[in-house]
């Protein structure tokens, strides 16, 4: 049995917190080697009772402490891009958290660092690829059975949004899910983003546009529409219907248990992604560690990172005018064909 992969994680935030806690204690071959965060108190919370794990306020540090062989990347969207060149510096395989990098420029710098490598390094946090539902949906769609894709109709909906999260985020944050996912189900890039404003939720904090309506056309003429709605005040809901030239299929009913009293029937909603995406996070994680110990990048990578991002960035444009924007995506480097 060889040594497990030393993890170093970069942020000990909400998803930094869980990832170490999955690399502790849920997935096989790997070990928390350091954390990294400039808050110091947040950073030895989340590593407190590791064995063998060192603790830093400096990102860079932490990738050069004893035993890091990966990283996983959990500090905010801006911080992303400096820490993956960093990790690429260093020859690091890496697990990064969307958005790979908020703006398309900065996106693209990834991807041709990575390109300039000559192999591929990093892997980006597209959890919904590792979700059983949104497995089962891509595997009927790849079978046929469906006919062809016409229409993706999509639902988003958080219970409230963290301080500090903008109009933009909406799009580069949150819809960058369903960016990918609609790269991923349907295997075309986007051509076109619109996105509608509706009236603001009076949840909303003063200021934010929420919700949003985004409106993705694929090169192949496929409609992707997305609601998403990140301060509903009721429950996390991510929903998905595939509208086909044969049939249709949908995910994410809510399907936790259903309660009957009194003539009335209630069922019990999620309340955030670490409930609804708790088995696609450990599948994610685990998958990435068991193909960094063989030396292979098998999930969601740079190229996926940036074309989000690209397609994110349109849609942010769009917000301002409501106007149809085109995606303009950069030639493929072939290390990503
Ligand atoms: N895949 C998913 O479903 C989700 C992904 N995310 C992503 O995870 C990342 C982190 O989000 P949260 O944990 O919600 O944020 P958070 O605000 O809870 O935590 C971020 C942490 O990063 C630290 N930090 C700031 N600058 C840093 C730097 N340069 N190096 C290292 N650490 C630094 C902060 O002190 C903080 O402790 C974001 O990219 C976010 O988009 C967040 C929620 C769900
Ligand atoms: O990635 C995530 C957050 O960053 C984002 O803010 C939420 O809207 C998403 O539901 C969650 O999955």
């Amino acid at each position: 049995m060889s040594e497990p992969l030393g993890v170093a994680v970069l942020g000990a935030g909400r998803m930094g917190a869980d990832h170490i806690r999955r690399l502790d204690r849920v997935v096989s071959g790997a070990r928390v080697a350091a954390v990294g965060d400039p808050d110091r108190d947040r950073a030895e919370e989340a590593a407190a009772g590791i064995d063998g794990v060192s603790v830093h306020t400096e990102a860079e540090a932490a990738l050069d402490a004893p035993g890091v062989a990966a990283v996983l990347i959990a500090s905010p969207g801006p911080a992303h891009e400096e820490a993956l060149l960093a990790a690429f510096a260093r020859g690091l395989p890496v697990l990064c958290e969307k958005p790979m990098v908020p703006d398309a420029a900065g996106a693209l710098r990834v991807v041709e660092a990575e390109a300039r490598l000559g192999r591929r390094l990093a892997q980006i946090g597209f959890m919904r690829r590792y979700d059983t539902e949104y497995r089962r949906l891509k595997a009927l769609l790849d079978s046929g059975r469906l006919g062809r894709p016409l229409m993706l109709h999509c639902t988003h909906r958080n219970v409230s949004s963290p301080p500090g999260f903008t109009s933009a985020m909406l799009v580069d944050s949150s819809v960058s899910h369903e960016i990918d996912a609609a790269r991923w189900l349907l295997g075309q890039e986007p051509a076109a983003v619109t996105v509608l404003r509706p009236r603001s939720t009076a949840r909303a904090p003063e200021g934010l546009l929420d919700p949003q309506f985004v409106l993705l056309e694929t090169e192949e003429g496929v409609l992707v529409d997305v609601e998403i709605l990140v301060n509903s005040g009721f429950g996390y809901q991510v929903r998905c219907e595939a509208v086909c030239e044969a049939g249709s299929a949908r995910i994410g009913e809510d399907r936790a248990m259903v309660v009957t009293t009194s003539g009335a029937a209630s069922e019990e909603v999620p309340q955030d992604y670490l409930v609804r995406f708790a088995g696609a996070y450990d599948r994610e994680v685990q998958e990435w560690v068991d193909a960094t110990r063989r030396g292979e990048v098998t999930g969601p990578g740079t190229w996926d990172g940036y074309a989000a991002s690209a397609t994110a960035e349109a849609g942010v444009r769009s917000q301002r005018t409501g106007a149809r924007t085109t995606v303009e995506l950069a030639p493929r480097p072939p290390l990503f064909a």
